[in-house]
């Protein structure tokens, strides 16, 4: 199969190129430009940008056990939707993904699958109950990405310790869920002036900040790389960054929901804004911000966390934890950061691409010849109110409904194939 995805706009983020040029592609691999014959297919990009693949280093695929949130098959199908070419799976499934045979098989799920790649994150402790530790090294050797006991923190500093030690011998890194149980709390939202005049019980920053200071001074101890998933706070940003300037090996990630919306999302009692971390603060939106923009935090991941509609039908109180992300995460990269002018268009490519894929040590994020050919095509000026009735995931717990996003992903390739193509994006190419 020979490919030329012509006229558009190439962002790579390993050389910072950023002009408009085509791009080969011959079987799954990028390759120096060839000469056209009859079996070339012809990709007009003109007025696109052409991205390498982007990979969320953070989604909830729910199998096994869960599949009446989501699949593997249905959750990949809303990543190439949402123009993922990969997506990493947490581990809190049922039974929890400690062993070998349960990463196993979510890749064998998701070769059967085929569209997006999937590369699963295993406990650090077994059944995620903080109490033994899973095997790890096991758990590696069968290809999991990285280790976490996502859902749950590690409560035992002793534990995630020892973890980190572990960690660091495997090559690995620990996405760590920082939240201290005893502030939270019972808690359902931000503390905050809307927990109060909603009759709901807060979670306070604090409740996140203590375990990201926790999990900062045991990588600075053990050397370990940590990631902190789904920071939410100022005060979290703040000691990522002053961590950085320390040297300290540790990373960050932000999803969509926390740089686009306020506690406020909750003023109707909406269960689909009730999410872990909680959505926070105007000062700590402001913040996350900024730390997009100074490169505090290095990737925005989406948390996609499915809930069936009977379960987020009941009263807040009891609702679970989680929206779904995989199909708005891109259109609000682009709504809020890119044309806002929080990032370049490279930068945001950089958050979605680059930077995951170091983290996980996985051989993606550019665009030279001889990179695999996983490829992000976006139309920055495609606009398209957000409507779950479409999304190819099961989730419609989404508090973006009726949101009007701009910049949209129109195709996914993944190994050099094409695994969606948006409706308005094939006449434009049949047309021409
Ligand atoms: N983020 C959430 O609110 N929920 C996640 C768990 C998690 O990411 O901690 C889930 O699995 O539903
Ligand atoms: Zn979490
Ligand atoms: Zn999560």
């Amino acid at each position: 199969m020979k490919m030329i995805i012509r006229g558009g706009r190439v962002l790579d983020p390993v050389s910072k190129r950023d002009e408009t040029a085509d791009l080969y592609i011959q079987n799954d691999i990028i390759t120096p430009p060839f000469e056209v014959d009859s079996g070339t297919r012809i990709i007009d990009a003109a007025g696109r940008l052409v991205a390498p693949g982007f990979i969320d280093m953070h989604v909830h695929l729910r199998e096994p056990g869960f599949e009446a949130k989501e699949t593997i098959a249905t959750g990949v199908a809303a990543a190439v939707r949402g123009g993922f070419t990969g997506v990493a799976c947490m581990p809190n499934t049922n039974p929890v993904t400690d062993n070998a045979t349960i990463i196993e098989y979510i890749k064998s799920k998701a070769l059967e699958a085929g569209l997006a790649g999937v590369y699963p994150v295993g406990a650090i402790t077994r059944g995620s109950r903080g109490g033994e530790m899973a095997e790890l090294a096991g758990m590696r050797e069968a290809g999991a990405a990285a280790f976490s006991d996502d859902g749950q923190p590690v409560k035992d500093a002793g534990m995630m310790r020892l973890a980190m030690q572990y960690c660091k011998m495997l090559g690995a890194v620990i996405i760590s869920h920082c939240e201290e149980k005893n502030l939270v709390a019972g808690g359902v939202m931000h503390e905050g002036y809307y927990s109060t005049i909603l009759g709901l019980k807060g979670i306070p920053a604090a409740a996140e900040e203590v375990m990201v200071s926790r999990d900062i001074i045991l990588a600075a101890e053990t050397g370990c790389p940590v990631h902190i998933a789904h920071i939410s706070t100022a005060g979290s940003v703040a000691l990522v960054r002053e961590a950085k300037k320390r040297g300290i090996s540790v990373t960050a990630e932000a999803t969509p929901h926390h740089f686009s919306l306020t506690d406020g999302a909750v003023v109707d009692y909406s269960t689909n804004a009730k999410v872990n971390p909680p959505l926070r603060g105007e000062a700590d939106l402001r913040a996350v911000l900024a730390g997009l923009a100074d490169g505090t935090i290095d990737v925005i991941a989406t948390d996609h966390a499915p809930h069936t509609h009977d379960e987020k039908n009941v009263e807040f109180d009891l609702a679970p934890f989680g929206l779904v992300g995989l199909e708005t995460a891109v259109g609000l990269v682009w709504s809020e950061l890119v044309h806002k002018g929080v990032l370049t268009p490279l930068q945001a490519v950089a958050k979605l691409s680059l930077n995951p894929a170091s983290i996980l040590g996985i051989n993606r994020g550019t665009l030279s010849e001889g990179a695999a050919a996983d490829i992000t095509i976006i139309d920055p000026n495609l606009e398209e109110t957000v409507d779950p009735g479409k999304f190819a995931g099961k989730g419609r717990n989404t508090p973006f409904t009726g949101r009007k996003l701009k910049g949209l992903p129109v195709m996914t390739i993944v190994s050099g194939e094409i695994k969606y193509v948006k409706e308005s994006e094939v006449r434009s190419q049949e047309s021409e």
